[in-house]
């Protein structure tokens, strides 16, 4: 059962930006970049930090270009942000960010209420930054929302998630990472999900991002692994969700994830105890529940 788990999984930390995006408090922009260094030295790789979006959409993420500017860079590790159209590329750009990420959905209705346009319109949008980011050999992430689920169609089609997966890959984004965004999945929905986007898309090009609205996001990440994927999406302490998703809780906690992983031998590189630390302090600045259990288990 437990035959094809990885000895390294990869942690793509997502506090920064869809941990603050939804958050009621929002922090300064020093407040973001002393929090992005500290989950860099915890050992993150992979931060993804901001988002150049409309300011009038999503007003926590205003400070996205002074954060970028003033984190520490350390060498070995990635800071990326969200990039919808050419314009955020181009402002992205700017300020040095490494990698982008273009965000799509696998429901018509998430797609409109999220980027104010349809599936198809999205990736319209989407291929030019693709294109422009490949000339500036910059990575780029690609995100489909809604994969279990959708808070206004309900029921989301597996056929649905394949294909706008394969589209953005075919677009030239290096990685895609499924998102649960209401948080709605279980394993079994996790399985076949996964099975039917292998058959399109290698696993070492797929990631996984659970929200835990119902509890359910550790027992999925556990099924996702076992099935060969290796890239999991988190956020210390849980924060966030997303703001178009009424009723959406935050992302899985690193915390738990890393809990969970180097108990069963899996490295990841992060220092548990210190970023239990970030955690409880990031919670303590927002003024939140901590929303890892992990994190409040800890003395
Ligand atoms: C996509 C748009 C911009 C389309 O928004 P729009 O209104 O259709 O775009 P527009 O081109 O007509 O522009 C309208 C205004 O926005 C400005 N604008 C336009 N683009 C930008 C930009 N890049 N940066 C800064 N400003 C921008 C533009 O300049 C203009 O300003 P105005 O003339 O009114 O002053 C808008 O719908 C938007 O910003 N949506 C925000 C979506 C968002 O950030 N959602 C949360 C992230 S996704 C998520 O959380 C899910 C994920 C990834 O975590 C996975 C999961 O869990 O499911």
């Amino acid at each position: 059962m437990f035959d094809l788990l990885p000895k390294t999984v990869d942690i793509v930390e997502v506090g920064p930006r869809d941990g603050l995006q939804n958050e009621k408090t929002s922090l300064s922009a020093q407040d973001k970049i002393d929090f992005i260094d500290q989950l860099s030295l915890v050992g993150f790789k992979r931060i993804e930090a901001g988002s150049f979006v409309s300011p009038k959409w999503v007003p926590q993420m205003a400070s996205s270009d002074q954060v970028m500017r003033a984190i520490k860079r350390f060498d070995g590790k990635r800071y990326s942000a969200l990039t919808p159209n050419l314009k955020g590329f181009d402002l992205a750009m700017q300020v040095n960010t490494q990698e982008v990420a273009i965000f799509g959905a696998a429901s018509e209705s998430f797609s409109q209420k999220n980027t104010n346009c349809s599936i198809k319109e999205s990736l319209e949008r989407f291929a030019p930054v693709a294109e422009k980011a490949k000339k500036h050999n910059i990575p780029v992430r690609g995100y489909v929302s809604c994969v279990m689920g959708c808070p206004y169609e309900g029921d989301i089609q597996i056929k649905d998630v394949v294909w706008v997966s394969k589209a953005l890959l075919d677009m030239g984004c290096y990685e895609i990472s499924l998102g649960d965004t209401i948080g709605v999945g279980t394993p079994l929905k996790t399985k076949a999900l996964i099975e039917a986007c292998l058959q399109v898309i290698p696993s070492n090009q797929l990631a996984v991002h659970f929200h835990d609205t119902y509890g359910q996001a550790l027992a999925n990440i556990l099924t996702a692994i076992q099935l060969g994927i290796s890239v999991i999406d988190s956020s210390v302490a849980g924060l966030g969700g997303c703001p178009y998703a009424k009723g959406a809780s935050g992302n899985v906690a690193s915390e738990d994830v890393v809990y969970m992983l180097h108990n069963m031998g899996i490295d990841t590189g992060i220092n548990l105890e210190q970023l239990i630390q970030v955690g409880k302090s990031i919670s303590a600045k927002l003024n939140r529940n901590n929303g890892s259990k992990v994190g409040e288990a800890a003395p």
